[in-house]
């Protein structure tokens, strides 16, 4: 029990949220909605490690089709870097934000990141990588605005990794932890894709407009809530407890929820 509400201090939210309803039931949104997008687990499926994913064509052509469709209202909010998002979805004109807000690009430029303490920063990063290398069953991910250990070839390492992260941050004030799955990060306080969401939403295409957005993971949880507060629509891909008002399984049943728009007719 400790372990679990360890767990959910970590990850933000309490399990006992919401029971969403099937994604089957939503009627697809306007053509006027502000479509926001996680990556990872949403638009492309999980891999053994973060390069391993698979992002081809029918994604890309879809992001594409959307773009077009809601004018410009779609964005890409993810924890990754955003000059990988970037390589991914090569081509994507769209609004980016990578780093978990850290980071944006929208109408092809780069806007200013977080401001954070660099030099701790990167004292972190050393020790994250050097832990990874005394014990290569982990995986460190160097990231822009944080570093991240992956622990999914070995689950059972769970644990040690948390124990390591806090005791490596413990008392910090610029700098907190972010669960994953099957990873935790060290990133900026006070950077999430509410923050994100939010950000965007004063961009000109998207303002005043309605919101949906879809993530499957605990690092969406924070946008869920925002979302649902300002009367949009949240949807959670894949199982375990959110707080988004919809669930769907899996991508790719995600991606032809999407693809059902086409050719549908909407206000
Ligand atoms: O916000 P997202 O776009 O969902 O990104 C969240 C993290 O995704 C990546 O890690 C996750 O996906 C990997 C590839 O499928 C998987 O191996 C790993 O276990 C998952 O945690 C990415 O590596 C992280 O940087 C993102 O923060």
């Amino acid at each position: 029990m400790e372990q679990r509400l360890d767990y959910y201090c970590l990850v933000g939210f309490a399990p006992e949220t919401t029971s969403p309803e099937d994604l089957g039931l939503l009627a697809i949104p306007a053509d006027d909605t502000a479509l926001f997008l996680d990556f990872d687990g949403t638009l492309v499926d999980i891999a053994p490690t973060p390069d391993s994913i698979r992002v081809g064509s029918p994604e890309k052509s879809l992001l594409d089709e959307l773009h077009r469709r809601h004018n410009g209202a779609v964005a890409i909010v993810s924890g990754r870097n955003l000059i990988d998002l970037d390589q991914y979805l090569g081509g994507f004109c769209g609004t980016i934000s990578g780093g978990h807000g850290a980071e944006m690009r929208h109408a092809s430029q780069l806007l200013s990141g977080v401001s954070c303490d660099l030099a701790r920063l990167e004292h972190i990063k050393n020790a994250v990588m050097e832990f990874a290398i005394i014990d290569p069953r982990v995986l460190a991910e160097d990231k822009r605005y944080g570093i991240v250990l992956h622990y999914r070839q070995h689950p059972e390492l769970e644990c040690k990794v948390r124990d390591f992260l806090k005791s490596l941050i413990d008392g910090d004030e610029e700098f907190e932890l972010q669960s994953a799955k099957m990873a935790i990060e060290v990133k900026p306080k006070g950077i999430s894709k509410a923050g994100a969401i939010e950000r965007i939403m004063q961009f000109e295409e998207f303002d005043g407009r309605d919101i949906l957005f879809a993530g499957d993971d605990a690092t969406d949880e924070s946008a869920f809530s925002w979302v649902n507060e300002q009367g949009g629509i949240s949807i959670k891909i894949g199982e375990g407890p959110t707080r988004a008002q919809y669930r769907t399984q899996s991508p790719d049943s995600f991606k032809s929820w999407l693809k059902a728009q086409s050719g549908t007719a909407r206000s």
